[in-house]
């Protein structure tokens, strides 16, 4: 599958000119357990790549800001009130239904137990996953949390 994305900072591909589609704004959680794993979840049925596997979140809506957005997702997806938020990066993905800018952000402290509200499957993943397929806006970030100190890496 041919990856088109491009991260702040670092190249990894090339998108659609920002003149040519409205880019969507998304709010990203890497949450991150204290032995450096970090949560994907699937994505439901009925979405475009349903079944992918994600990092949580969502779009960000009307009068929001991407921690709103975050806390907001955070709590309707999995039943949990997150702490302080850090966005980390940010990165731009062209997929055929939509054009989005991912705001990645580090969620280490949270309340209550995960729940899978959408009928997601959850799974506490390394680097690299070895869960499949990853959505492929999600790739650029997993290669960033491969170098990451903290991020707890998978030894074959
Ligand atoms: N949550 C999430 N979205 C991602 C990731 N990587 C990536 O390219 N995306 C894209 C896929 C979607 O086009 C977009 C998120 O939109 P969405 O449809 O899942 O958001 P939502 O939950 O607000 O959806 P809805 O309310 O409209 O049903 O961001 C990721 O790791 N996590």
């Amino acid at each position: 599958m041919a990856v088109r994305a491009r991260l702040r900072g670092t190249t990894t591909g090339v998108s659609q000119p920002d003149s040519v589609r409205a880019r969507i704004e998304v709010a990203v959680g890497i949450l991150l357990r204290a032995d450096g794993r970090f949560l994907l979840a699937t994505r439901p049925p009925g979405k475009p790549y349903a079944g992918y596997w994600e990092f949580p979140g969502g779009k960000v809506e009307r009068g929001e800001s991407v921690e709103q957005a975050l806390r907001r997702e955070m709590h309707e997806e999995l039943g949990i009130a997150i702490g302080p938020v850090a966005v980390w990066r940010t990165s731009e993905h062209d997929y055929p239904h939509a054009a989005v800018r991912l705001h990645w952000c580090i969620v280490q402290h949270w309340q209550g137990e995960l729940q899978t509200r959408e009928g997601q499957d959850l799974s506490w993943q390394a680097c690299p996953p070895d869960v499949a397929p990853v959505l492929p806006g999600a790739y650029p970030v997993l290669e960033l949390l491969a170098s990451r100190t903290g991020v707890a890496q998978r030894h074959a």
